[in-house]
């Protein structure tokens, strides 16, 4: 039985790049590690339809903040099986996203703090209702806005196919997105939170990630 990692934050914060680092540096360890990022584009129906939604298609779909946030949801409910099953086959699974990306975007495209409802409705729906498993520790890179955007907007300019959707060319729907992940993090949503202030090499951040999930794992035996 292995721990679940999430790695969270804004468009364009460095997630892949973490987890990528954070696998790395787990194997380097002699650790059987998986990784996952959700949304699952090209497997999963709902995941697809929403990102088709943030493109503009599918009418007045995307309009719908709680019709947005069931497909995403939806898509992880599709990927409970796997999820488990790895969990219960890897030491670690790292994840590039998870529930509390639904709870800080809804949040935030309704223009409402934590407590405003929409983050307890995607706890209950995911947590309670779908059962999904609940995060060993969930990972928030605190990168301001602006970085994060000029990150974004570079890879749109580099890689095929990364052109950046709706959410990602709103600013201050990215700035909202970051309040509520800054409460998230700092009232430990759902379980325990661990912020990677701007400016420290993801690297760095994955060594010291990996040395902590070494240590729970040995609590775990
Ligand atoms: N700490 C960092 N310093 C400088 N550049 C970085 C850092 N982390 C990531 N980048 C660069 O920023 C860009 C976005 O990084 P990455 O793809 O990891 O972000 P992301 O959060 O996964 O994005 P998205 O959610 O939009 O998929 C990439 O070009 C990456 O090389
Ligand atoms: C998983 C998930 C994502 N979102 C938001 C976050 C992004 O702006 C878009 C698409 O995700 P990507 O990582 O940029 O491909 O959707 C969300 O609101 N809820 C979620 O569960």
């Amino acid at each position: 039985m292995g721990v679940l990692i999430v790695v969270e934050g804004l468009d364009g914060s460095g997630k892949r790049t973490l987890t990528q680092a954070l696998c790395a540096a787990l194997v380097s360890r002699g650790l059987t590690v998986s990784d996952l990022a959700f949304p699952r584009y090209g497997k999963s129906q709902p995941a697809d339809i929403a990102a088709e939604a943030l493109r503009g298609e599918h009418g007045d779909l995307f309009e719908s903040v709680n019709a947005m946030a069931a497909l995403w949801a939806l898509d992880r409910y599709e990927a409970k099986r796997d999820l488990v099953e790895r969990i219960r086959e890897s030491d670690v699974v790292v994840l590039d996203r998870y529930v509390a990306s639904n709870a800080a975007y809804s949040a935030a495209r309704s223009h409402q703090s934590m407590d405003g409802g929409l983050v307890e409705w995607v706890r209950q729906l995911e947590f309670e209702r779908f059962s999904l498993p609940i995060p060993t520790l969930q990972v928030y890179l605190d990168v301001p806005v602006s970085v994060a955007e000029d990150r974004a907007q570079y890879r749109e300019s580099t890689e095929v196919g990364r052109d950046r959707d709706a959410y990602e060319r709103d600013s201050t729907l990215q700035s909202r997105t970051a309040g509520v992940y800054a409460e998230l993090a700092r009232s430990e949503w759902v379980s325990e939170w661990s912020v990677i202030p701007n400016g420290v090499d993801p690297a760095a951040a994955a060594e010291q990630l990996a040395d902590s999930c070494t240590q729970r794992l040995a609590r775990l035996q």
